[in-house]
Formats: structure tokens, C-alpha cells, sequence
């Protein structure tokens, strides 16, 4: 059944799939932001009403009211959750390591306590934060309020950059350790196995790249570290107006280098459809974050490598999905050719300044 389901993934993929070629084509690839008519799932695993209503009486949350499956879950499958007394984010976990949800739970839980916008878990009435539904590890959150910027403003770059820095500064002191899944080691590793996809420029790139990284970070020390989000993407966000109501899925949390995250966000928020830096978001939301936390001199001579470096990470991470691990279900995949748009401009350009901040 399962193999069915890949063989006929892979077929829809491919039929896609146009990234080493030249020529023009419509995106049907979805962007995490705006196509949520399409094949996106809502939720792997159903729940009925009184399941849900039997599990909530292990929490002091309220009764049961009502429950809603989420359209744009990606990897987890996510409901909206109302009681009497609150609003609740219930998710069960589909995929991943089990092991790590601890490690989840207590970066959630110390970004919390130290005042970060985060959905701390709730814990059950015997301090229980992880739990088990249909089979699932499940955990509650509440329902944090806004909704992911499509074109950040200026002011929202202003309150990530802020916010990041902040979060940047407490984690150092976070005590957890999870090793970060998709560094330099693994992008080493990884690349090979989507090469023969490419187009021969396309593979000579991305190994030229990965060498040139090796040698740049090898060349320095070891970079300040902490625990990072992992995949700062604006979909991860929540704003209100301009006021950042939260930031949620952390499942690609990890600690290792700080600036890592730092460039995963500014690839994400400040890049052009062509893929070049836009200069205000860079300037505002860098200004931001490093009036919190300061770089580093290695930091800011690897930033240009860095900003690389995490383009490709996620070029080839979504290249992985399209040709050698698709998911066994129907889901629309993230466009590879986007990170590859990013990284070229960014060979092409290099970085923008790092604006000066006055201490
Ligand atoms: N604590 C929360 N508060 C408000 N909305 C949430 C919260 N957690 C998740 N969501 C909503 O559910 C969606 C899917 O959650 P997410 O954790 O990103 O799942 P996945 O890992 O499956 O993509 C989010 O895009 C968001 O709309
Ligand atoms: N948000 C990412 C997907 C998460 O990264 P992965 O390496 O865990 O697949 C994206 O936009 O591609």
C-alpha cells in the first residue's frame, strides 16, 4: 500500500519536477504561504469529538467544546481545540525521531518561561507535558494569535529581528543539546545523493559550493552557540497587525551555531523573487537582532559563506523530498529551484553590508 502511494508520489513529483532545466515554467510547487488550495493535507490521523473531549480531563483547560482540523500542517497533524475556558492547538506527531520530543519540550518550555512569544506545552494535572493519542505521541499548546506575513513589512522585520536576538541571547544558556541535522557534515554527506538529478552545471555548483564551505569554516573556531529554531521560515510565524503573536514549530530546533539561524531568516524574509537581498528588510531586521546580540568578528566574516551555506541546505533538503525520500502522502513539495534562485544570488552578489549598530 505504502509503495503504491511512493510510486505514485514520485510519478506526480516528477511530472513537476523541471528544476535542472532552463526554461520557464509556472510554480506549482507549494510556497508554505499561499496555496493552501491545493493538495496540502489537513490531518493524517482523524480525531472524533469525545476522544478529544475524553483527553483534554487529564488537563486543567476547560470542557470541551469544539474541534477543528488544520488545513496547512505539513508533518504533524494539527488541531484547533476550544474549551469553555480557552484556545487550544492539539498536534500529533507523524514523523521524526520520538526520542527527540523531549529535547522539543524543553526548548519550548525555557523559551517560554524566559517571556519569549512560544507556545510553552501544557502540562497535565501530573505535570505531564508528552502524551499518546491514537497511537501518536500528541501534545497540547495554546493557540497563539496572528497569522503568517506573506510580504513582511518593515515593522514585522523589525519585530523578528528583535524577537530572534532575544531568543538568540537566552538559548545560549539553554541546557538541552541537539545537534544540529542539517550542517555542514550533513550537507557533505547528503549532496551526492541528488547529483545525478542535476544538470552537469548544476552538480558542479552545488560540489564547488560544499568544498568552499569545508574550507571557509575550517579556517575559524568555533562559532557562538545556542539553541536554535531551525526553520525560521515566515510560516512559522504568527503576527497580529505588527505585533508578533508567536513563534511556532520548533521540530527542526537543534543547538549549534547561532548565525546559522540568523541566515536561515534572512534568506527567507529579505530575498526578492529574483532571489537578491532586499535592503530594507535586510537592514531592519538585522539592525533589529543586532542591537540584542552583537556578531562576532568570525561571525561576520562568515556570513556571506553562511548565507550560502543555508540556501543550499534547504535547495538540497527539498531536492532530497522531490527525488530520493518523497512522503507517502499526497503532499504538494516545496520548490527546490526557489533556494537554488537564492543561493546563485548570492554567489552573484555576495551580502549587503551588516548595518552598523551603535551599542
Ligand atoms: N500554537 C499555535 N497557535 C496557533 N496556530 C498554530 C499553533 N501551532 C500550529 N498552528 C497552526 O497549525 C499549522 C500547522 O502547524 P505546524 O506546527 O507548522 O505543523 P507542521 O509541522 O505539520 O507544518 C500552522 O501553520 C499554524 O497555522
Ligand atoms: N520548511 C522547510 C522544510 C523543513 O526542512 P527539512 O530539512 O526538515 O525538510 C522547507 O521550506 O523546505
Amino acid at each position: 500500500m505504502i509503495r503504491v502511494a511512493q510510486a505514485a508520489c514520485r510519478a506526480k513529483l516528477d511530472s513537476l519536477i523541471t528544476t535542472t532545466l532552463p526554461t520557464e515554467r509556472p510554480s506549482r510547487y507549494n510556497n508554505g504561504l499561499s496555496n493552501l488550495g491545493e493538495t496540502l493535507m489537513a490531518v493524517f490521523t482523524p480525531l472524533s469529538d469525545a476522544q478529544v473531549a475524553a483527553f483534554l480531563e487529564k488537563f486543567d483547560v476547560g470542557s470541551f467544546v469544539s474541534l477543528k482540523g488544520v488545513a496547512n500542517g505539513t508533518e504533524n497533524s494539527t488541531f484547533f481545540v476550544t474549551t469553555d475556558r480557552r484556545e487550544l492547538v492539539l498536534t500529533l506527531f507523524e514523523q521524526g525521531e520520538h526520542a527527540e520530543l523531549p529535547f522539543f519540550v524543553e526548548l519550548l518550555d525555557y523559551l517560554d518561561e524566559h517571556r519569549l512569544p512560544v507556545p510553552g506545552t501544557i502540562h497535565d494535572r501530573e505535570g505531564i507535558a508528552l502524551h499518546s493519542l491514537e497511537g501518536k505521541p500528541a501534545l497540547l499548546f495554546p493557540r497563539l494569535p496572528g497569522r503568517h506575513p506573506e510580504a513582511p513589512n518593515v515593522a514585522q522585520c523589525h519585530a523578528l529581528g528583535d524577537t530572534l536576538g532575544h531568543l538568540h541571547v537566552v538559548s545560549k544558556r539553554f541546557p538541552g543539546h541537539r545537534p544540529n541535522p542539517r550542517d555542514l557534515n550533513w550537507l557533505q554527506v547528503m549532496h551526492h545523493k541528488v547529483l545525478s538529478y542535476l544538470s552537469p552545471a548544476d552538480q558542479t555548483l552545488m560540489k564547488d559550493e560544499v568544498d568552499d564551505f569545508e574550507s571557509a569554516f575550517m579556517r575559524h573556531g568555533e562559532l557562538p552557540q545556542g539553541a536554535l529554531h531551525g526553520d525560521l521560515f515566515r510560516d512559522n510565524t504568527l503576527f497580529e497587525g505588527d505585533q508578533l503573536g508567536g513563534i511556532i514549530d520548533f521540530y527542526n530546533g537543534c543547538t549549534g551555531d547561532l548565525l546559522f539561524d540568523l541566515a536561515i531568516v534572512i534568506n527567507d524574509w529579505a530575498s526578492n523573487d529574483d532571489g537578491t537581498l532586499n535592503a530594507e528588510r535586510y537592514n531592519t531586521l538585522l539592525s533589529a537582532y543586532l542591537a540584542r546580540r552583537p556578531l562576532t568578528a568570525d561571525e561576520r566574516e562568515l556570513w556571506p559563506t553562511m548565507l550560502r551555506m543555508t540556501a543550499l541546505r534547504y535547495w538540497l533538503s527539498r531536492l532530497l523530498v522531490v527525488y530520493v525520500d518523497p512522503p507517502a502522502h499526497d503532499l504538494t513539495p516545496h520548490d527546490p529551484e526557489r533556494f537554488r534562485t537564492i543561493l546563485t544570488a548570492r554567489i552573484a552578489h555576495g551580502a549587503l553590508p551588516l548595518p552598523e549598530v551603535s551599542a
